[in-house]
């Protein structure tokens, strides 16, 4: 079996974290978030993945390359204009070959078990097997109508809670779908849309199963939903420090660490896994890392700094006294001493001119931002790529990208 895998899109919901790159090559557990779509594959024996590429492809093409080092062969298909989800599957209908056996369709930007593939490999019968899973709310989603193990109707963003299905935008189709993904009319959305291809099915009676899974799925809508899929994968790592590391003494460390190579922990920090420490890093001295965290590679964390729940992608530098909480610091940024990235519940963060209430959250910064000394970035804020904070200076608002708060 091949595997269609839609990696073309945005995640315009994800800004500022997608302003430079798609939402599938955000790191959660210092992995881009399709890798682990490409390796769920791969452990089910799926080698031959079609991987439909638009928004910053180069930046995937040179990170998966041939798939090769991930053990897949990827065929890219470039989808230059996003049209829908059944029109990134139709252009990559073709790369499939001509074979004419039944093939999965998944997104490259939700996080899933091996197993739950396996279900769906084990039990595809039919026109179209669409994978589904309950969700107290399902609002954003396509959800589904089931009886009997067949799909009785499937509608895309309902703006009323008609089933508690959530369509997880995974599938296994047969062949003969192009001829009905060939007449699929566009949606008030302005989209070929699978979910209205698979509607017309449903409606003309073909054998539409469903599948319910309550395994692991996850999906990042906002870029703070990082943090709870980080949490989930972080909580199946183990204990590695790489020989090439250097662990002071006196430093303690509780529950799964894992620390990559060349890097340094030095006297008094005291780190509680579940955490990821990636490649040539120095941390310390007495810096405290609380679950469940991720830092990248290249980053240095100074004496004093405290870091709780947060994602650092490679090459953030935070100097001594800081402390971040609850928050996601995008690749190449710079915190002088005493800055605070501040946490907080019940937080209401402006996306798209919505107000999104969020339990808990920190802040949300960018690539390349430099925070000078002694700076307070709010809980619930929101920093565009390539800002400056001077020192002493509050971000009490959302700031877009190459701002200076003066
Ligand atoms: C048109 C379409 O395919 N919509 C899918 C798709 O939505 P997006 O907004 O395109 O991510 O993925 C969702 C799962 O992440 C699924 O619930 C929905 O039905």
């Amino acid at each position: 079996m091949k595997a269609i895998v839609l990696a073309a899109g945005e995640g315009v919901r994800c800004a500022p974290l997608t302003n430079t790159r798609s939402k599938v090559m955000l790191p959660v557990a210092n992995r881009p978030i399709l890798e682990y779509v490409i390796s769920a594959l791969v452990d089910n024996g799926i080698e031959d993945v079609v991987l439909v590429v638009g928004y910053e492809k180069e930046k995937v093409m040179n990170y998966f390359g041939d798939g090769n080092d991930f053990g897949a062969r990827i065929t890219y298909v470039d989808q230059t204009s996003q049209l829908g989800t059944a029109h990134a599957i139709s252009q990559a209908i073709p790369a499939l070959g001509n074979d004419n056996e039944s093939f999965l369709v998944l997104n490259g930007d939700n996080i899933i078990e091996k197993e739950t593939i396996n279900k769906l490999i084990t039990n595809h019968a039919g026109d179209a097997t669409v994978l589904t899973t309950p969700r107290e709310k399902v609002c954003g989603y396509g959800v589904v109508m089931s009886a009997a193990g067949k799909v009785k109707g499937i509608f895309e963003k309902p703006t009323r809670q008609i089933s508690h299905m959530v369509n997880t935008g995974i599938y296994a189709f047969n062949r003969d779908i192009i001829a009905e993904i060939d007449k699929t009319e566009i949606s008030e959305r302005g989209e070929y849309e699978i979910t209205h291809t698979l509607q017309n099915m449903v409606k003309k009676d073909r054998d539409v199963r469903v599948i319910v899974t309550k395994n692991l799925w996850m999906d990042s809508v906002y870029a703070w939903d990082l943090l709870d899929i980080n949490a989930r994968l972080l909580a199946n790592c183990e204990s590695n420090i790489s020989d090439t590391s250097v662990v002071y003494e006196s430093v303690t460390l509780v529950g799964d660490v894992e620390i990559g190579d060349d890097t340094v922990i030095r006297p008094g920090s005291y780190i509680v896994g579940p955490i990821k420490i990636g490649s040539n890093c120095d941390i310390g001295p007495q810096v405290t890392v609380l679950p469940c965290t991720s830092i990248g590679d290249n980053v240095s964390l100074g004496p004093y700094t405290y870091i709780q729940n947060s994602i650092l992608m490679d090459n953030v530098r935070v100097e001594s006294h800081s402390h971040v909480s609850e928050s996601i610091i995008g690749f190449y940024c710079n915190f002088g001493p005493y800055s605070i990235c501040e946490a907080d519940n019940d937080v209401n963060i402006e996306i798209e001119n919505e107000l999104v209430p969020v339990e808990k959250s920190g802040v949300v910064i960018g690539d390349d931002c430099k925070f000078g000394s002694r700076t307070l970035t709010e809980a619930g804020t929101l920093v565009g790529n390539n800002c400056t904070v001077r020192s002493g200076t509050n971000v009490d608002r959302h700031l877009p990208a190459n701002s200076t708060v003066l």
